[in-house]
């Protein structure tokens, strides 16, 4: 057992906003040949509207595959996944999807990319004009509009990324390691960017990492999963005030503590040579 006496998880609060994505006795089972694998059983979990969840796990136990069935592109095996209070919608267009790979269109520029969302939902030029400049604003990215994705760094790459899912304003953003490909720096600057853009934005996100660090410095609650067949371990309210300084926070007990909590429920589904 973790040893709680370090950092006790706090209680959790009972938040009075409503629930957006709701995992229900969540099974998915894959069948290789004749070999059929069960990732994931009796998986409960609920996402309040608002909330920044981050989800953390063993390698392979599924973390990626809850967000393919919470945006509607997998179906589960058994148990539900509800949008809203209803099941959900295959694909789920209400929601934005970020992963490590930035897939932006190379031969489009800065502007066109962040656009492409909104002329695949036929919204009329004047509105795709003042959108994608007012996300253009948001992300930090003023001046580099007629660039092409080839001139940019990779923190200006993930900000066009961000951009493009924010620019049709989803309710909800599923992102799997979006900042696992950047060097250490930059990462620090994204996530507090990411953090700036959430509180503007308002919208509900859930984060994949295999950072626990960047679980705590970013959520309002790390749900951790075990091994496979996974399911909710634990799920830790964080209870440092928002907002947040990032670049002070490894210098803050609690965040210190919550770390240790969180390492030691983790490690103990790991075996030796397991990543995170
Ligand atoms: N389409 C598929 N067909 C068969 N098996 C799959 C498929 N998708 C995922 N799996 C298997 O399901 C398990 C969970 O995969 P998933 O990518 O969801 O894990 P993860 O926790 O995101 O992993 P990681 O932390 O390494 O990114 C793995 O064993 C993987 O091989």
């Amino acid at each position: 057992m973790p040893n709680a006496s370090t950092a006790m998880a706090p209680q959790a609060v009972q938040s009075m906003a409503q629930p957006k994505v709701e995992f229900q006795r969540l099974g998915k089972r894959f069948h290789r040949g004749s070999e059929a694998v069960t990732v994931m059983e009796g998986l409960d979990l609920t996402i309040r509207e608002g909330e920044f969840v981050c989800v953390v796990g063993p390698s392979g136990c599924g973390k990626s595959t809850l967000l393919n069935m919470s945006a509607g592109l997998m179906r589960a095996s058994a148990g539900k996944v509800l949008y809203d209070g209803a099941p959900v919608p295959e694909p789920n267009t209400k929601v934005g999807y970020i992963t490590q790979k930035d897939n932006l269109m190379p031969w489009r520029t800065v502007k066109a990319n962040i656009e492409l969302p909104l002329q695949i939902r036929g919204a009329a030029k004047a509105e795709r004009e003042q959108r994608v400049k007012e996300m253009i604003q948001l992300v930090g990215l003023a001046g580099f509009e007629k660039a092409l994705p080839s001139e940019l760094s990779g923190g200006m790459r993930k900000r066009v990324t961000l951009a493009r899912t924010l620019v049709y304003q989803p309710e909800v953003i599923f992102a799997d390691e979006p900042f696992g490909a950047l060097d250490a720096q930059l990462r620090a600057i994204m996530q507090q960017e990411l953090l700036r853009i959430w509180s503007a934005s308002k919208s509900t996100v859930v984060f994949i990492t295999h950072d626990i660090s960047e679980a705590v410095a970013l959520g309002d609650r790390v749900v951790v999963l075990s091994a496979r067949p996974s399911r909710v371990k634990v799920d830790v309210p964080i209870d440092l005030p928002r907002p947040r300084d990032l670049s002070k926070l490894r210098f803050q007990k609690r965040f210190n503590e919550l770390n240790e909590y969180l390492w030691s429920v983790l490690a103990e589904d790991l075996n030796a040579g397991d990543e995170v």
